[in-house]
């Protein structure tokens, strides 16, 4: 049976890899949400970057502040790390209600999920992590739930039982996903704002740290916050994490400042390179290089040759690596890009190499 309270919220990184080892991985395990608590923005007016959904999401809620009745459903979208249940928060704090959270994985039953919709009181906001991750039975009593306030209570068994309906009181359902593309087209359809977080800037980061550094009482150097910034993926969690290892260091090998040379030489103890890459990202792009020259090479070549899962090497390393336009994915395999070799610092070779030579 499901509770609601802060059910399953940490279980799993956002996109279901529990891969928080790493330091550069964007999604956070349980200890790590807890230190994140303190860093996380309040208020909307404190969220830092994402001009055009903190816009949006401002004008839905003044509105509905000003009618005096509950906002459209919220639907957030977003790689893991980006502010998707921060977000949820700041709503519940800007309509002055609380929060009610769960997630699809902890709602195994229709009946768990109608449980937590019937306790909700007027204006509520009710928050669902990884609603991608709904069972199908709960799926429906949502739809119903969110577009008529009502929820047919099973009770009895076999033939005799019957469906009591039950009207809810007006509640915001603000779902988050790491996975827009999975959530089936009805259920999209009932939210009537959909906000889509992209990946930071270096600039937006730099405010990001500027801002945790306050908070955790310590002055970090603009060029320090500009180094952090620079490898952190675009994720201002990852910059949070980064920021905590810098300040480790400042205080333990340093004399306490956090200044560019401090920056720099945490992050080498770390083995996070001038781009945010780890040393699982290098390993695979120096394979990739120097064993194959540059392939195709097919994945599971590739993982074996860096001692890795198949799976660990594409899930974990791989998105990064494409989205930095480091490597290629094609049908016949991966392939180092000229970006790849440059950042090796390695010349790429002139024949039978890369799908990119001239
Ligand atoms: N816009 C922002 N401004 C300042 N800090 C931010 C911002 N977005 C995220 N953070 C920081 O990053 C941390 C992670 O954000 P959050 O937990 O909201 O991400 P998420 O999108 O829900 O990730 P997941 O998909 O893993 O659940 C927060 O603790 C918060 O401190
Ligand atoms: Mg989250």
């Amino acid at each position: 049976m499901a509770t609601f309270d802060q059910v399953g919220v940490g279980d799993l990184g956002g996109d279901g890899t529990f891969s928080s080892e790493r330091i550069v991985a964007a999604g956070a395990d349980d200890l790590e949400r807890a230190a994140e608590a303190a860093l996380r923005p309040r208020r909307l007016e404190e969220f830092v970057g994402q001009a055009v959904v903190r816009d949006q999401l401002s004008l839905v809620l003044q509105a509905a502040l000003a009618r005096g009745s509950s906002p459209d459903h919220v639907l957030l979208s977003g790689p893991p790390g980006l502010g998707k249940t921060t977000l949820a928060m700041i709503i519940a704090a800007e309509l002055g209600t609380s929060l009610r959270v769960t997630s699809g994985p902890a709602i195994q039953h229709a009946g768990d999920l109608a449980a937590v919709l019937s306790s909700l009181e007027e204006g509520e906001v009710l928050f669902i992590d990884e609603i991608h991750r709904l069972a199908r039975p709960a799926e429906e009593l949502l739809y119903m739930a969110m577009e008529d306030f009502r929820v047919d209570v099973v009770v009895g068994k076999g033939a005799g039982a019957s469906a009591i309906p039950l009207s809810l009181p007006p509640f915001t359902a603000v779902g988050a996903t790491t996975r827009a593309g999975l959530l089936p087209a009805p259920l999209r359809d009932r939210f009537g704002f959909t906000g889509h977080l992209d990946f930071y800037s270096s600039d937006e980061l730099e405010r990001v740290l500027a801002r945790s550094a306050g908070l955790l009482g310590v002055s970090l150097d603009a060029d320090a916050a500009r180094e952090i910034a620079g490898r952190s993926r675009g994720t201002p969690r990852i910059a949070n994490r980064l920021l905590r290892r810098v300040r480790d260091w400042a205080q333990v090998r340093g004399d306490g400042s956090m200044d560019l040379a401090a920056a720099r030489a945490a992050l080498e103890v770390y083995e996070v390179d001038p781009i945010g890459l780890d040393r699982l990202d290098r390993a695979v792009l120096t394979a990739l290089c120097t064993r194959f020259n540059g392939g195709p090479v097919g994945l599971t070549t590739l993982a074996v040759t860096v001692g890795e899962e198949a799976e660990t090497v594409e899930t974990v390393a791989e998105p990064y690596l494409v989205r930095e336009g480091l490597i290629g994915r094609t049908p016949r395999g991966r392939v180092a890009t000229p970006a790849a070799w440059a950042h090796l610092g390695l010349t790429p070779p002139r024949e039978g190499g890369t799908l990119f030579d001239a």
